[in-house]
């Protein structure tokens, strides 16, 4: 249970536009469709735009389209007279009448089956509803939110939803961004969710800790990362460390080496593959898209990766070391590494990172950089026992 009910935390670049967008439409009638994967806050907005509207003080009514039987959903939404049906022993309102003044959030509309479609569809033309068993209609003055995490585009190619039905529903659309792309957000909401309960507070977040969330993709989003910080502050006594954190994690990750960045798995796939195309980066790294394609854009930008296009696909490969004459200028700390590493023959993250008194995420940055420029090459073994030594005869001392 949160402290404060539905507040939205974050302050990334990506929810924050996403957040002034619900603030301007939440001024508005207009019925609005919230899209996003599972978890990303869609009922949260619908609840923040009903907040920031003029209709705040009047009822909020929110119903799971996919968690209604579809022959109880009718009767849930358009209420029923007595004797309309067995069980129905007095008049109900149903929940467009309920919601009278306010707020209506149909969430996981992309659930509802076709005829009922047909349905709400005729309710939200004429702006009247007729309860099941009545003879006279209802008219209603109710504002419409809904969401999905389907592509009702699709579903309409696929006639499985109407796409007159998207238009009524779509006076304004808000897609909200999965975790993965709100940066640092992950840390601030870890935090927040640690602090709104009384059972765990007190309870800090290792930086170990903080790297390994900022390092998993999220699939479930906020909805998993809430589950999975609540669950690891139970084994945790004071803090939360990477490893009370991997315990419940689903999915794979390098948990050896939390600190390997988006940037780093982009090189080491590349190492692995020759050339691979941005959809097959996205499966293998179990990133979103738009993150990798941010960063292979600087990559690309900084030398570190060639684009190419074949077949009409384009490609991403790590681009070629630098040869003799084409030196590139490496830091002092840059080259300390590369000494240090000729000195030892091999080293590690860990072992550099020690040397040079820094962290083992600044450390592995290094390395990737020093792998990208031609500088040193990989063991090709992975995570922390991952080794590197000097690449003969590609770089010149500076
Ligand atoms: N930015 C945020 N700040 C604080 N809490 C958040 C934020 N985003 C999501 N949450 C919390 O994460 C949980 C999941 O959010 P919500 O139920 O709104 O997601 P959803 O997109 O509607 O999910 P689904 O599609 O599965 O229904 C809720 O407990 C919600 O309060």
């Amino acid at each position: 249970m949160s402290s404060k009910p539905h507040q939205i935390i974050g302050n990334s670049t990506a929810l924050k536009a996403t957040l002034a967008k619900a603030k301007k439409v939440a001024k508005t009638v207009l019925p609005v469709l919230i899209t996003g994967e599972s978890g990303t806050g869609k009922e949260l907005f619908a609840q923040f735009i009903h907040d920031q509207s003029r209709r705040a003080q009047k009822p909020f009514v929110a119903v799971n389209c996919a968690a209604i039987p579809a022959e109880l959903l009718e009767a849930e939404l358009f209420g029923y007279k007595k004797g309309a049906f067995s069980g129905a022993t007095s008049d109900k309102d149903g929940l467009f009448v309920q919601a009278s003044t306010g707020t209506l959030f149909l969430d996981e509309i992309g659930d509802m089956p076709l005829p009922l479609q047909a349905k709400i569809l005729r309710v939200l033309q004429e702006g009247e509803v007729r309860p099941v068993g009545a003879k006279a209609v209802q008219k209603l003055d109710v504002r419409i939110l809904s969401a999905t995490h389907r592509d009702l585009t699709q579903m309409a190619a696929d006639r499985k939803f109407r796409e007159d039905l998207i238009f009524r529903l779509k006076g304004y659309a808000i897609q909200l961004p999965a975790l993965g792309e709100r940066g640092h957000d992950i840390v601030k909401l870890a935090r927040a969710f640690l602090k709104s309960r009384e059972d765990f507070a007190g309870i800090g977040l290792s930086r170990d800790a903080q790297t390994l969330l900022m390092a998993y993709h999220w699939p479930g989003n906020v909805r998993e990362l809430q589950n999975i910080i609540l669950a690891a502050a139970v084994d945790a006594r004071r803090n939360i460390f990477a490893e009370h954190l991997a315990e419940h994690l689903p999915d794979a990750i390098d948990v050896e080496d939390p600190s390997m960045s988006v940037r780093e798995r982009i090189i080491s796939a590349l190492q692995e593959s020759g050339s691979l195309a941005l959809v097959d980066l996205q499966s293998r790294l179990k990133t979103p898209k738009p993150t990798i394609h941010r960063h292979l854009t600087s990559m690309v930008a900084e030398g570190d990766v060639s684009r190419s296009v074949v077949s009409g696909q384009t490609l991403f490969a790590l681009a070629e070391p630098n040869v003799e004459g084409d030196v590139p200028q490496l830091t002092q700390r840059q080259e300390q590494a590369v000494a240090l590493t000729r000195e030892h023959g091999r080293i590690t993250r860990q072992e550099l990172a020690e040397a040079l008194g820094i962290s083992i995420r600044t450390a592995s940055r290094e390395l990737s950089t020093l792998v990208a420029v031609g500088a040193l090459a990989p063991d090709g073994q992975v995570g922390r026992m991952a080794g590197y030594h000097v690449q003969r005869n590609r770089l010149k001392s500076r």
